[in-house]
């Protein structure tokens, strides 16, 4: 998958580089460019934003450097299999399962904006030649949009082949919200680790028993009455077919 993100803020996306999706890159998994945005400037002052039309607080990023950019690194004629992300808290939630979409592409470009965002004509324009996912992270606002791109791009990244080790694939994603294996749709339970007795505390002696039906039952029964207590509306949205009669004797 290559990635490229757009942004006046390149040394935002540093974090790209460290740990996982670093590897990937390292590995080629991951083609990962990060641009800075004023390239596609052409005036002196390198000028991104404008005040808005209409009045009100603030700046308008403008559409001119984001349409070059997006031209240049999606020529005319190479738009197939890629996705346009803006990040925005007027955005679709940005759920495990939209991961799990973008993780089918082949390339995705990010453009975080900055100031009150980018004027409506460049995302009109860029869904004429792709698809555009307007995505928020959470219903809280930010100043910008990198930080959600680096939040997307590790969920995403995480989620395709040869990213995470077999010990740890995502097909067993036990911290609820994936939407594969048996945990799907419930937050995990509390893990525990060595030693057996820490600070006075045992772990929980099923752990102990070395009866994995049992142990698998437990968790799953801790993931349950985790998920009723945090999320209660994860409850509501499983499939009934997904619980079982234990499940439902929670
Ligand atoms: N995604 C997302 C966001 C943002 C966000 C995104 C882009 C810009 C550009 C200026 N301010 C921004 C805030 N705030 N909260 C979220 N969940």
């Amino acid at each position: 998958m290559r990635i490229d993100v757009v942004t006046i803020f390149p040394e935002y996306l540093a974090p790209l580089d460290v740990s996982l999706i670093g590897k990937a890159a390292t590995a080629g998994i991951l083609d990962i460019h990060v641009h800075e945005l004023r390239t596609w400037t052409h005036d002196r002052h390198n000028t991104v934003d404008d005040s808005p039309c209409g009045g009100g607080p603030g700046m308008v990023m403008k559409p001119e450097p984001w349409w070059e950019a997006l031209t240049a690194l999606v020529p005319p004629g190479s738009e197939d299999g890629a996705r346009l992300i803006v990040p925005t808290p007027s955005g679709r939630p940005f759920t495990q399962r939209v991961a799990e979409d973008l993780a089918t592409a082949s390339h995705l470009v990010f453009a975080p904006a900055r100031y009150e965002g980018i004027d409506r004509r460049f995302i009109e324009a860029a869904a004429e030649r792709m698809p555009v996912e307007e995505l928020s992270i959470g219903d809280y606002v930010l100043a910008g949009g990198e930080v959600a791109v680096l939040v997307m791009v590790e969920a995403v990244g995480r989620l395709l082949p040869g990213v995470l080790g077999n010990a740890e694939s995502a097909k067993d994603d036990s911290f609820g919200h994936s939407s594969q294996g048996g945990m799907a749709g419930l937050l995990e339970g509390p893990v525990y680790t060595k030693p057996a007795n820490w600070d006075g505390r045992e772990v929980p002696p099923v752990l102990l028993s070395g009866n994995h039906a049992v142990i698998a039952r437990w968790r799953r029964d801790e993931a349950l009455r985790r998920t009723a207590q945090t999320r209660p509306d994860l409850i509501e949205a499983l499939d009934p077919a997904a619980l079982d009669k234990k499940d439902r004797a929670q």
